[in-house]
C-alpha cells in the first residue's frame, strides 16, 4: 500500500510512540487523524504538523479509547474528514500495574474497541476499502515481564487478537490486514519513573532495570519506521514484528 492520499487514524497520538507514528505517515503521504486524552499536547503537535505538511494533513480528535461514544465520534470525524480511512495504529497504552484494570481496559478492551469500530468504516464487507490495522503490542507480549504482569496479560492478549483477526479477516474477505509491533523498551514518558507504576510488583524493579539494561533503549523512530513496514507490504498478515536494539525479526509462532 503506497501513503499517498491515504487516511490514518492513530491512537495515543499526542506523545510517544504514537507521535511518531503519526510523523512517519504525514511524511509519507498519509493525512492522519491523531486521536489522544492529552488535548493541549495533542492541539499543539497538530498546529506544528499541519505547519509542515499542509493544512488538513492532520486532525486531533480528543478521544479516551475507554469511551465507545468518544471513539464512534471520532472515527465518524475521520472519515467525513478525509472521505475514509485506510489506516489505523491502535497505541494506546498505559503500564501501570496499581491500576492493572485500567491498563486491561486501555491496554487490550480499548484495542478491542477501536478495531471493531473501525470495522464499521473500513471492512469490505462494509462498503469500506480494506487496509491495515497495526497495533502496539510489546516485546511483552511475547514473553512474560515479571515486574509488570498485567501489562503482559493486555500486551499478550494484543497480539492473540491481532493474529485472530487477521485469520477472521482472510476468511470473511474484509480486506483488512492486522499486524502488531513489539518493540522491547522506547525512550517515552512510559519508561520514566518505572518504580511508581509496579504497584505491588515494585520490589521487582531491579528485574525491570536489568532487562532494560539487557535489552536496550530504543528510540520512537526506530519503531515509527518498522511501523511502515507492516502497512506498506501488503503480503504482511498476522505478523507480530520484533523491534530490538540489535535489530528486527518476525515472530515464529509454533504451529500447533
Ligand atoms: N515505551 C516503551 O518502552 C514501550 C511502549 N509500548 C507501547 O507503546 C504504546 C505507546 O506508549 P508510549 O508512547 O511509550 O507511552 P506514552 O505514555 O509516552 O504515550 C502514550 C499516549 O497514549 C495516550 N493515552 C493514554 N491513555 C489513553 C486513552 N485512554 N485514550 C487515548 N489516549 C490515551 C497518552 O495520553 C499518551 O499521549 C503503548 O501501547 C505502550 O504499551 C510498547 C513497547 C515499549
Ligand atoms: C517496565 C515497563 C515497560 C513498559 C513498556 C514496554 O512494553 C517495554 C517492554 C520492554 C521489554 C520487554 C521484554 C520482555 C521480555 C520477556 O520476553 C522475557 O520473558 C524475556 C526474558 C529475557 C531474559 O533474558 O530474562
Amino acid at each position: 500500500m503506497a501513503l499517498t492520499g491515504k487516511s490514518a487514524v492513530v491512537t495515543g497520538a499526542a506523545l510517544g510512540i504514537g507521535k511518531g507514528l503519526s510523523e512517519v505517515l504525514l511524511q509519507n503521504g498519509a493525512k492522519v487523524a491523531l486521536l489522544d486524552v492529552k488535548e493541549s499536547a495533542g492541539q499543539s503537535l497538530v498546529e506544528s504538523l499541519n505547519q509542515q505538511h499542509g493544512t488538513g494533513s492532520a486532525l486531533f480528535l480528543k478521544c479516551d479509547v475507554e469511551s465507545e461514544e468518544q471513539l464512534k465520534a471520532a472515527f465518524q470525524k475521520a472519515t467525513e474528514t478525509f472521505g475514509g480511512i485506510d489506516i489505523l495504529c491502535n497505541n494506546a497504552g498505559i503500564m501501570n500495574e496499581a491500576t492493572w484494570e485500567k491498563a486491561v481496559s486501555i491496554n487490550l478492551m480499548g484495542v478491542i474497541r477501536a478495531t471493531y469500530i473501525a470495522l464499521e468504516h473500513m471492512s469490505k464487507l462494509n462498503g469500506g476499502k480494506g487496509g491495515v490495522i497495526v497495533q502496539t503490542a510489546s516485546l511483552a507480549g511475547l514473553g512474560p515481564f515479571p515486574s509488570c504482569p498485567v501489562y503482559t496479560a493486555t500486551k499478550s492478549g494484543v497480539v492473540g487478537f491481532t493474529r485472530a483477526m487477521a485469520a477472521a479477516s482472510a476468511v470473511s474477505g474484509y480486506g483488512i490486514r492486522f499486524n502488531a509491533l513489539c518493540p522491547t523498551f522506547v525512550q517515552t514518558e512510559m519508561i520514566t519513573n518505572i518504580p511508581a507504576r509496579l504497584g505491588q510488583f515494585s520490589h521487582l524493579n531491579e528485574v525491570a532495570e536489568q532487562l532494560k539494561e539487557k535489552l536496550g533503549v530504543l528510540s520512537v523512530s526506530d519503531v515509527a519506521e518498522s511501523l511502515l513496514e507492516l502497512v506498506t507490504d501488503e503480503t504482511k498478515n498476522g505478523e507480530a514484528l520484533m523491534i530490538l536494539t540489535k535489530g528486527k525479526a518476525y515472530m515464529q509462532f509454533p504451529s500447533p
